[in-house]
């Protein structure tokens, strides 16, 4: 059978449940997914002072292929991209700056040194998010940052976050669509430390320093990103899901959940409702946490489904800011975009071609008999059908056939790389 005879069936199937399929594909072509830059060079970037990566994050794997240069990080990007249907975003970090061959330290970084990412940004016709980098530089190796004791350390991440709002805010000037500047640092400690609440009042009055300048929202929004342990962070860390909830709500910013940083029972997807009866906007990071904050590739597995369900059936395509953040150096990194992104998008397909509000009304009236059957039964609905035929719609490969283009751009493009 043909895409579009396959297609012509699920579309039939839907319609029983008077899912019109066509509006659940108009609607998909319009919620853009923040695809995360780190993915293609390991969290690398490109300063001139390069350190090693720290943080409390790591990737592992050696594939050969990783790119070494603004440039090719574009190019590899602009590949995934031709691979992934929709209209995308894509979010830098501090340390993919463009000086020139110039150290520049991060507390001096302006506009100027990303000017060639908005070329590029407005020759792809897409926007760009941004994140101040406070890891991986000598001043951040002890793991501490805005909460550090000494003001001097202090003083120095402060200045690099309030130039990381005007980079932003510059995105999203010349752009025309707002750059979420979301801030996430690595603070904390092994071991159990003797005083909880100082580092955390350090760290809202450097955060309170941050933000007193007001800019326009309709260039930068300002995002918070909270986490539960890294490696060398085990039993505390200052930035806490608590204080930057409490954070966000309480100075008008927006929350950043990553799937990878709460214990390991809790879901991200049973957060978004709550956060929502609080908040206009929330933001995503979504990895696939094994074990621990692993940021494995993001699959379509249940709680993949689940996000993507709470947004769609909340109504909140507009309110909820969806990036990703995983990064795998052990397979070729340009499938490991294609292949998260491309899932991302599909959980949202699937959410999209259900029956949500007889779901709802099963459950107000008790019937979780019928909420049961219909959840289970539309797992198996033709949904696949119509990601193939959205695909071709789309003008990207179908199916598995990307695969047959990564591995011909491997040959061609990362294998002469060294
Ligand atoms: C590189 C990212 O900023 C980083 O992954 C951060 O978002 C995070 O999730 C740290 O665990
Ligand atoms: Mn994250």
């Amino acid at each position: 059978m043909t895409v579009e005879q396959m297609y012509a069936y699920a579309k039939e199937k839907y319609a029983k449940w008077s899912i019109d399929v066509e509006q659940a594909m108009t609607t998909l072509k319009e919620i853009p997914i923040s695809i995360h830059c780190w993915q293609g060079d390991d969290i690398g970037g490109f300063e001139v002072n390069k350190s090693e990566l720290s943080g409390g994050i790591d990737v592992t794997g050696n594939y050969p292929g990783k790119a070494r240069s603004p440039k090719e990080l574009r190019a590899d990007l602009e590949q995934a991209l031709s691979l992934i249907p929709g209209h995308h975003r894509v979010n830098l970090h501090a340390l993919y700056a463009e000086t020139n061959g110039e150290a520049v330290d991060r507390d001096e970084l302006k506009p100027a040194h990303f000017k060639n990412w908005v070329d590029w940004a407005k020759k792809m016709n897409i926007g760009l998010d941004f994140n101040p980098t406070l890891f991986s530089h000598p001043k951040a190796q002890n793991g501490l940052t805005l909460a550090h004791p000494k003001e001097e350390i202090r003083q120095f991440w402060i200045e690099h976050c309030k130039k990381s709002r005007k980079i932003a805010a510059y995105f999203g000037e010349e752009l025309g669509t707002p750059s979420l500047m979301n801030i996430w640092i690595p603070d904390g400690f092994k071991d159990i430390p003797s005083d909880r609440l100082t580092p955390r009042k350090r760290l809202k009055e450097s955060l309170d320093a941050i933000y007193k300048e007001t800019l326009n929202q309709s260039h930068v929004l300002d995002a918070v990103e909270s986490k539960v342990f890294g490696i060398g962070s085990e039993s505390y860390v200052v930035g806490s899901h608590e204080f930057y909830m409490g954070y966000a709500l309480k100075n008008n910013k927006i929350y950043l959940m990553d799937t990878g940083h709460y214990h390991p029972t809790e879901t991200v997807s049973n957060k978004i409702s709550s956060m929502l009866l609080f908040s206009d906007v929330v933001a995503l990071h979504v990895s696939r946490p094994v074990r621990w904050d692993s940021d494995h590739v993001v699959i379509l597995d249940d709680e993949l489904k689940e996000i993507a369900i709470e947004i769609i059936r909340n109504d909140a395509i507009d309110k909820v800011k969806i990036g990703l953040d995983f990064f795998d150096a052990s397979i070729n990194r340009i499938a490991a975009w294609t292949m998260g992104t491309r899932n991302m998008v599909k959980a949202l397909l699937y959410a999209l071609l259900m029956p949500h509000d007889l779901l709802k009304r099963y459950q107000d009236e008790g019937n979780y008999t019928a909420r049961l059957a219909l959840l289970e039964e539309f797992k198996t609905y033709p949904f696949g059908a119509v990601w193939d035929y959205y695909c071709q719609q789309m003008n990207v490969p179908v199916g598995e056939a990307w695969l047959e283009q990564v591995e011909l751009y491997e040959k061609n493009e990362l294998l002469i790389r060294n």
